[in-house]
């Protein structure tokens, strides 16, 4: 197990960065997301059950079974246009015989969607007739066999797959499915996350904290990205810093949900410090990756079980949290609902200034873009729970590397926070 807790050698330095006494911390590599997240795959069931909804209710729900057609559409075949229906067969011998001219029951004048009538077979539009005096209609040419029919079933066969499983559902493919007799489809029924804020340094929503205290606000910030995703997410009162008051949250919400979100209380030195959270994991089921790759938050980012459910621990300062929720929460749901949760278009784009990533690990921070007449360049914002980091960063620069000084000028990857006109439009001014 990968669980630096465990490791024999450990300091209990605050700062765990080159320091002389060569732990197991530091000789170790961090696992990376992607080995992190194999490990919680492998060990943890994500089984979701169906549910038939409305499809004034599918939006953007998962299917979880492909859904059929009920009828053919059209019905039957119909004229294409408003003309005059023909058979194709008498019409060929009178064009044959000289004659252009129609009389009144070898043809029927009908209009486009009308159902086709035996024995005619084609349907000449009226732009190419001319209607006598004496009710007889003129043509000018030949038509070919069949010509302005919608055949039955030519745009949805009886039975045809409308839409697969594992697929998002969009307003058009509800037109589709209503249209080829569908209403009600199977769909994965909405993963159901509880969060739990750790800490008792934490006041409710509104409060104005005194010294020492902070507003208790990830949680809304996990809870939308996992709505984001389509999941259902609620939070759970605050739980103390301690073993048994986490425990107890733990064991109050488990039943209720698919999986569990822990928040803070996850410091690396452990409950000596006042951090609770990995032991109350560990004593009510198994850590099963903690302290990941890439920064900021990943030596406190935690994966585990209990009762053989999903338990992820989301390091608390805020920056953290954020960029750790949005690297591990979606890819947790994709996992549950077989289908992409959260797409990101990346770019490359040219450092605007130094950056260092982390020392044992990578970096992901979110930053401003800067679209200037030779592409776009990557400007810092002010880290930290702060307003340039929460509200104008429009991307998060990815470097796996760990311990790099990424130089000015360098082209770097960037993951868009939005399509590139709301980047654009929210361009960062550099200097
Ligand atoms: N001895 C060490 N201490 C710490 C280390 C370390 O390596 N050695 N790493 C630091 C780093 S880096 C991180 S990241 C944090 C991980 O912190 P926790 O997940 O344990 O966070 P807490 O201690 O519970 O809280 C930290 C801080 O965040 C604010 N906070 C907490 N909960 C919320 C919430 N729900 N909403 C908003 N803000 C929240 C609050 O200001 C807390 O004081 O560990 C470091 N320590
Ligand atoms: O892991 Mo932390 O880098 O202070 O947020």
């Amino acid at each position: 197990m990968e669980n630096h807790q465990q490791d024999k050698i450990i300091c209990s330095s605050a700062t765990c960065t080159g320091c002389a006494t060569r732990c197991h911390r530091q000789q170790k590599a961090p696992l990376s997301r992607d080995e992190a997240l194999t490990i919680l795959f492998e060990r943890v069931r994500f089984d979701l059950a169906k549910e038939f909804v409305p499809l004034s209710q599918a939006l953007g729900r998962v299917t979880a079974e492909p859904t059929y057609a009920a009828f053919s559409v059209p019905p039957a075949d119909t004229a294409q246009h408003d003309g005059i229906m023909v058979n194709w067969e008498e019409v060929k011998e009178l064009l044959a015989g000289g004659c252009r001219v129609l009389s009144e029951n070898q043809f029927r004048l009908r209009v486009m969607g009308s159902v086709l009538e035996e024995p005619f077979d084609t349907v000449i539009p009226l732009e190419q007739v001319s209607h006598l005096a004496d009710g007889r209609a003129e043509i000018r040419a030949l038509p070919y066999q069949g010509q302005g029919i919608g055949r039955a079933g030519a745009s949805i066969r009886e039975g045809e797959r409308v839409v697969p499983a594992n697929y998002r559902l969009t307003p058009a493919n509800l037109a589709i499915l209503r249209f080829a007799g569908v209403e009600r489809v199977p769909v994965w029924k909405k993963p159901k996350a509880a969060v739990i804020p750790v800490g008792g340094d934490l006041v409710g929503p509104g409060c104005r904290p005194g010294p020492g205290q902070v507003v208790e606000a990830d949680s809304i910030l996990v809870e939308g990205i996992l709505r984001e995703c389509g999941g259902e997410a609620w939070t759970e009162p605050v739980a103390g810093d301690s073993e048994e008051l986490i425990c107890q949250a733990i064991l109050r919400a488990l039943p209720h949900c698919d999986f569990l979100i822990l928040i803070g209380g996850l410091g690396r030195s452990g409950a000596k410090y006042g951090d609770y959270t990995a032991q109350a994991v560990e004593k009510l089921g198994r850590i099963l990756a903690q302290g990941m790759g890439f920064g900021p938050g990943g030596k406190a980012m935690l994966l585990g079980e209990i009762q053989e459910k999903c338990v992820v621990g989301i390091p608390a300062p805020p920056h953290a949290a954020l960029t750790q929720s949005e690297q591990y929460l979606p890819a947790i749901m994709e996992r549950f609902l077989h289908c992409p949760c959260y797409e990101r278009p990346e770019i490359k784009a040219r450092l605007h200034t130094d950056y260092q990533s982390g020392v044992r690990s990578g970096y992901h921070p979110h930053v401003a873009l800067s679209w200037t007449e030779e592409g776009y360049e990557i400007v810092p914002v002010r880290m930290g729970d702060t307003v340039d980091c929460f509200v104008n960063a429009t991307g998060i620069l990815i470097e796996e590397a760990e311990d790099r000084l990424m130089k000015k000028g360098e082209p770097a990857t960037v993951q868009l926070l939005w399509g590139e006109k709301t980047v654009r439009r929210r361009s960062r001014q550099s200097d």
